[in-house]
């Protein structure tokens, strides 16, 4: 029997107080968020979509984990998403309503047609660019993936891992710092047990935490390490069905001591533009080979005599929504590397205002020095000031 769907209670939840999974990240603020966004039903609970099944969403409530079916419209769940859990019209326990996101992380695919965009995790306060030391840094990659963080709402930090590898360590730390532009930098090492507490000063009670980084930057030995338990298969690659990894993972949410939340969802940890030259190479390798074939080098393929890009749209020999494509993928690079100079400069800011600032309290505590200096001297009080 459905007793909610006609619910006439005009007591909402409004007024009630609420409770949801504390250690997944349910704080006093996303209590506001629940209460902002009132419920469908008056008897709806809070909860935390924990993983995204193929019918079924995990989700957890202030009770435990449950495995509910998908909401019926609106917003469809991502991994991280606050939702109401309540009844469906069939009267089953279920996801009803998906609370608006404060961040995401999405793929766009860009060149593709359909650029719907896939949304891989949300409501994430702290992306962590994981950088190895054991490789060289890849031209620009940090940066872009860095612009990919702030671009998803969230806060970027860099963790470098593998600090004990030292003979490497140094000129990728260095490096690392330059190429940050002002975003924080913690340096690791999960096996050393190094850097951990520093890392997780870095991540508030109730924060959602991911890492991001490319295959093999330690990323796995980093959360168990921070879960104090084996939560990931480290290093082993599942061979043999043509899928790809495997992990033992069974949550993609990971209540970490101290409040904070990690998500570790498959597709969040290969995210980033990590590939995005590879990519575009391999999606538009031919149209450069077709530029060279323009009669003027700095062709801008528009209305240019002799231009073969114009030539072969022409006669059909180009796609025209493939063109326009690489024309969206350029812009939105274009916009990615104005973001990252604006991000730069304002981390330029700060660290000046901080400078300032500590200058300052450098300058108020040496005056406050020479005054107590010369009270001692007068022999007035004789003992060290207190505050
Ligand atoms: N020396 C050293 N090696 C490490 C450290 N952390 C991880 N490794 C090694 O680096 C390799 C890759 O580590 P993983 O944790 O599996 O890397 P990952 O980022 O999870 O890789 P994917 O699962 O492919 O995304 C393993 O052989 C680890 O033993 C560290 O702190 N020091
Ligand atoms: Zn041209």
């Amino acid at each position: 029997m459905n007793t909610y769907a006609s619910s006439s209670n005009p007591s909402t939840n409004t007024s009630q107080e609420l409770h949801g999974p504390v250690e997944y990240g349910f704080t006093g603020r996303i209590a506001e968020l629940f209460r902002a966004n009132a419920a469908p039903d008056a008897r709806a609970t809070p909860g935390r979509v924990v993983r995204l099944d193929r019918n079924r969403v995990l989700v957890a409530s202030r009770d435990g984990l449950l495995h509910l079916p998908y909401p019926a419209r609106g917003l469809v769940p991502a991994t991280g998403d606050w939702v109401w859990l309540g009844h469906n019209n069939a009267g089953e326990p279920a996801v009803v309503e998906v609370l608006p996101r404060h961040s995401a992380l999405s793929r766009k695919r860009a060149f593709e047609a359909s650029s719907e965009e896939q949304i891989l995790g949300s409501n994430i306060d702290i992306v962590a660019v994981v950088v190895p030391v054991d490789r060289p840094l890849t031209h620009n990659r940090l940066e872009r993936t860095l612009v990919a963080a702030w671009d998803s709402g969230a806060t970027p930090l860099v963790v470098i891992t593998k600090a004990d590898l030292a003979h490497l360590a140094d000129d990728v730390v260095g490096e690392v710092i330059l190429q940050a532009a002002g975003v924080e930098v913690v340096t690791t090492s999960a096996e050393q047990g190094d850097g951990l507490d520093e890392l997780m000063r870095h991540i508030p009670g109730g924060a959602t935490l991911v890492l991001l980084g490319p295959s093999g930057a330690g990323k796995s030995t980093l959360i168990n390490a921070l879960a104090g338990r084996e939560i990931q298969q480290t290093g082993a690659v599942r061979a043999g069905d043509g899928k790809g990894k495997h992990t033992t993972t069974s949550r993609e949410l990971v209540p970490l001591a101290g409040g904070a939340v990690l998500m570790d969802t498959p597709g969040v940890r290969g995210f980033g533009l990590f590939d995005a030259d590879d990519g575009m190479d391999e999606m538009f390798g031919d149209l450069d080979e077709l530029f060279t074939q323009c009669r003027f080098a700095d062709c801008a393929h528009q209305a240019e005599p002799g231009c073969a890009v114009q030539e072969a749209l022409a006669d059909g020999s180009l796609d025209p929504r493939r063109w326009a494509s690489y024309l969206k993928l350029q812009r939105e690079l274009a916009a990615l590397t104005r973001k990252h100079d604006a991000a730069a400069r304002r981390a330029y800011q700060r660290e000046w205002h901080q400078k300032v600032m500590s200058a300052d309290r450098g300058q108020r505590a040496a005056e406050r020095y020479r005054h107590d200096q010369a009270q001692e001297r007068a022999g007035r009080g004789g003992k060290r000031r207190k505050r």
